[in-house]
């Protein structure tokens, strides 16, 4: 990848290389945008194949979160973390205090929190670091784990596209087929369970399928199948570009809404999808429920004013799909719309000069 050129087409600000050699740490923060705010992204960690690749999912994943933090209302920018590495065989505690310290050099402009592959845990010890990560333990005043936070906006708006696919938002009897019963997955499965929906579940991970097939009743099947089950409802909450040109073909759902970040594998297959007349509920709108918990963090953590926000996860759904009627385009269009529209409007918003700490002039003093 010609990494300049790269940054340049989709407007990134910056991309940190962190490497100590002692812990073993090899991380990536990309920033991608900081107009609304500083970057608010995850830290994921995961067995790359290449450094490339790794590179490419810090750099896709932070522009989204660009557009979700945006989408969702939130004054943050957009960025990511990826730490390349096996998260059961190569953590250690050295690793995320080097990484805390990468993080506090940049002064508050990029915040972390847990993605897929780090924990609550990890996230403590960066805090030994440094302040600017959420989703630490509750007890230093944090929301804790966004999992389920995140989970709850993913049922909020999976009802809201259940309405505009079926007529209702009643899940009760519905058919969800959910790739990846993990940390979010769970918990999603959970509230489709008590609202009375039939489940089918997969997973790479055995004993994540056994917990959901006895706790749920769902059914189980192998990961290569769920594409294509019969279902009314397929929920993907594993990792991205799981909707591509072997896959749609496959589908049999109505309506495609879960928790996975940048689930197209690329814009065509969004048209695809939108042509085949399935209802897609944007994925970094619908899985916005844990960013929007963390970043009540900033204002001094109250459940109750998250819960709420994350509630609206339906509406904003329902905006989107509005957008798309009134635009006659797909909604992950729509999304970038509603996305863009907000950031241009505060970029504008904010182009008068205003003072921030110290006027330039008080350097004056003294002399
Ligand atoms: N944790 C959170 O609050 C948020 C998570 N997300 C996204 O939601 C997705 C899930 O996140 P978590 O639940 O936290 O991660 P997780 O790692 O706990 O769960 C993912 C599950 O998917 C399984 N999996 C991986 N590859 C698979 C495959 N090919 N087929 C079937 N299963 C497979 C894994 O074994 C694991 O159980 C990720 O894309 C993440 O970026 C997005 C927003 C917030
Ligand atoms: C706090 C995290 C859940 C934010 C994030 O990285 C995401 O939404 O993907």
């Amino acid at each position: 990848m010609e990494l300049f050129k790269y940054m340049e087409m989709y407007d990134y600000e910056q991309v940190l290389f962190c490497q100590d050699k002692e812990s073993g740490l090899k991380a990536i923060i990309a920033i991608h945008d900081t107009t609304l705010g500083p970057a608010l992204g995850g830290t994921r960690m995961w067995m790359y194949n290449s450094e490339e690749e790794a590179l490419e999912d810090a750099l896709r994943l932070a522009r989204g979160m660009t557009y979700k933090n945006a989408a969702a209302g939130l004054n943050l920018g957009g960025g990511k973390t990826v730490i390349i590495g096996d998260p059961r065989k190569d953590k250690n505690e050295a690793m995320f205090r080097a990484f805390g310290r990468f993080i506090q050099g940049l002064n508050g402009r990029y915040i972390t929190a847990e993605d897929v592959g780090t924990t609550v845990a990890d996230m403590d010890i960066i805090y030994q670091e440094t302040d600017y990560v959420t989703g630490i333990s509750p007890e230093f005043g944090s929301s804790g784990n966004p999992s389920p936070a995140t989970a709850y906006g993913v049922y909020r708006g999976m009802k809201a596209a259940a309405k505009e696919a079926f007529g209702s938002d009643s899940l009760e009897g519905k058919v969800v087929a959910v790739q990846g019963v993990g940390n979010v997955a769970y918990h999603l499965c959970r509230h489709l369970h008590e609202e009375g929906a039939k489940l089918i579940v997969t997973d790479i991970n055995k004993e994540a399928v056994a917990r959901a097939v006895e706790e749920f009743g769902a059914k189980a099947v192998d990961p290569n199948d769920i594409y294509g089950v019969e279902c009314d409802i397929f929920a993907p909450c594993a990792l991205g570009g799981i909707i591509n040109d072997q896959t749609i073909p496959q589908l049999k759902a109505k309506v495609i809404a879960g928790s996975a970040n940048n689930q197209l594998k690329e814009p065509r297959h969004g048209d695809m999808i939108h042509e085949m007349g399935i209802v897609y509920a944007p994925d970094y709108v619908i899985n916005a429920g844990g960013v929007i918990n963390v970043a009540d963090e900033l204002y001094g953590y109250n459940r109750e004013r998250a819960m709420k926000k994350i509630e609206q996860i339906y509406d904003n759904i329902e905006k989107v799909f509005a957008i798309a009627k009134r635009d006659n385009i797909p909604t992950y269009v729509a999304a970038d719309r509603m996305a863009e529209e907000r950031i241009e409007t505060m970029r504008k918003a904010r182009s008068q000069f205003l003072q921030n700490g110290h006027h330039i002039l008080s350097r004056r003093r003294g002399r």
